[in-house]
């Protein structure tokens, strides 16, 4: 079994995070991790702070010289402010003489509707919504991007397997349905300030969210992850919690703002007719010795892989700091106020698709070690080639 966790807050001196039960010998380096927060760091809409923060990241266990020891990998991304932040967010207590005076440790009393900001501080006791704000933050997406790249190396490297996403749609610009982008269309996508496949839906979305800022807006929008070169057979139908669609919502929805997850064709699926909805099957060759006329399902049937991309569309919603700020009350009066307004993304639907495709990666590669076990890349190799050499020759 796979298993992350993260901690840290958005302003403290570093985000950390723990990768347990990858298997040893999977070959993966800090550059790996760097390239995949670079990457998370880009956008059209993103906040001022992604224009100064290094993400410097590194490992602090479980890899050595370039490859996974089967320990526990564990990594730390510095937060580059925290010298600014160094009193506020200090772990120690401080002499109130030198917090005396700081903006940064103004008391944010005026909860953002859409934030964990008020619902936080009613569930913890706090009276402002720092505490709060801090740990809710995106800011801890950067942790599961580098985990993620772990898992991401894994599943190439056991399987030759990819994961790749491309916005859908910001606001109402909406990509036209097209030939979904395939691992070696990645590139491309990367280079839209968007992350949207093709030309014209990249200008429709610059446009939205052009707009979106002038009106002092911000924006939400979809994002599809798609996984090519998985065999049939990672997940099971035979419990809830063991069905990969359930794994993946369930972690897709712990992205921050994520509000819907749809596996394969999801809602349309819904109003079409049995005959119209499912992906028929012919007589083929290979590993899965069919061929299907449709990719409907999304890759899966029954919670299992079977065998074709695993496709899944995710909404995001628009940043709840909104510049033209929304109504609220201040906590310490009960009186009718503004809400908080700082520094903030105005639309982060194409960074965030490089987080889920992150989180994807690390619930496909929990569903591969759990299929092909072993402690080695070597001896999940082995168990992989031997399970798909015998569902070549059965079928
Ligand atoms: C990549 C990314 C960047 C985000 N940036 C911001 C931001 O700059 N400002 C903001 O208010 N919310 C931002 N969010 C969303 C909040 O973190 C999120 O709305 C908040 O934690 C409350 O959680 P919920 O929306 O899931 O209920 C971002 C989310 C993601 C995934
Ligand atoms: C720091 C990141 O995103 C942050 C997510 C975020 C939020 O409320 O979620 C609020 C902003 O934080 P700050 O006020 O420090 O600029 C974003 O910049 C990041 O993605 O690394």
């Amino acid at each position: 079994m796979l298993r992350w966790m993260t901690a840290g807050e958005s302003h403290g001196p570093a985000l950390a995070a723990i990768l347990e039960g990858m298997v040893a010998g999977v070959e993966v380096t800090t550059a790996d991790l760097g390239e995949q927060l670079a990457r998370r760091r880009l956008g059209f809409g993103r906040s001022p702070r992604m224009g100064f923060e290094t993400d410097r990241v590194e490992f602090v266990g479980g890899v050595r010289h370039g490859r996974t020891q089967g320990g526990p990998v564990a990594v730390q991304i510095e937060n580059a402010e925290w010298p600014k932040w160094d009193k506020v967010m200090a772990a120690d207590p401080v002499d109130p003489a030198e917090l005396e005076g700081l903006a940064r440790n103004e008391p944010l009393t005026r909860p953002r509707p859409g934030h964990a900001d008020l619902a936080g501080m009613q569930k913890y006791g706090f009276d402002e919504a720092r505490p709060v704000l801090e740990r809710a933050s995106a800011r801890e997406t950067a942790s599961r991007t580098a985990l993620g790249t772990v898992a991401r190396a894994y599943l190439r490297q056991l399987l030759g397997a990819e994961v790749v996403s491309h916005v859908v749609s910001i606001g109402g610009a909406e990509a036209p349905e097209g030939p979904l982008p395939r691992p070696e269309d990645l590139a491309a996508v990367d280079e839209s300030p968007v992350r949207a496949f093709g030309e014209a839906a990249t200008e429709a979305m610059v446009a939205e969210v052009d707009a979106v800022r002038k009106a002092g807006d911000t924006v939400g929008g979809v994002i599809e992850v798609i996984t090519y070169g998985l065999p049939p057979g990672l997940g099971s139908h035979v419990h809830w919690d063991r069905r990969l669609d359930s794994r993946l919502a369930g972690a897709l929805m712990g992205v921050q703002a994520m509000k819907g997850v749809e596996v394969g064709d999801g809602f349309t699926t819904a109003r079409r007719w049995g005959s119209g909805a499912h992906d028929e099957i012919d007589p083929g060759s290979g590993v899965t010795g069919v061929t299907r006329r449709s990719n409907r399902a999304g890759g899966l049937e029954g919670g299992i892989t079977n065998g074709e991309p695993v496709r899944v569309r995710v909404a995001m919603k628009p940043i709840s700091t909104v510049p033209r700020a929304l109504s609220t009350v201040d906590v310490s009066t009960g009186e009718a106020a503004v809400a908080i307004h700082q520094r903030s993304d105005v639309c982060a639907v194409p960074r965030a698709g490089v987080v889920l495709e992150s989180v994807v990666a690390l619930v496909l590669a929990d569903a591969a070690v759990e299929k092909f076990g072993g402690d080695s890349l070597a001896e999940s190799k082995r168990n992989a080639e031997a399970y798909l050499r015998e569902l070549e020759q059965r079928w």
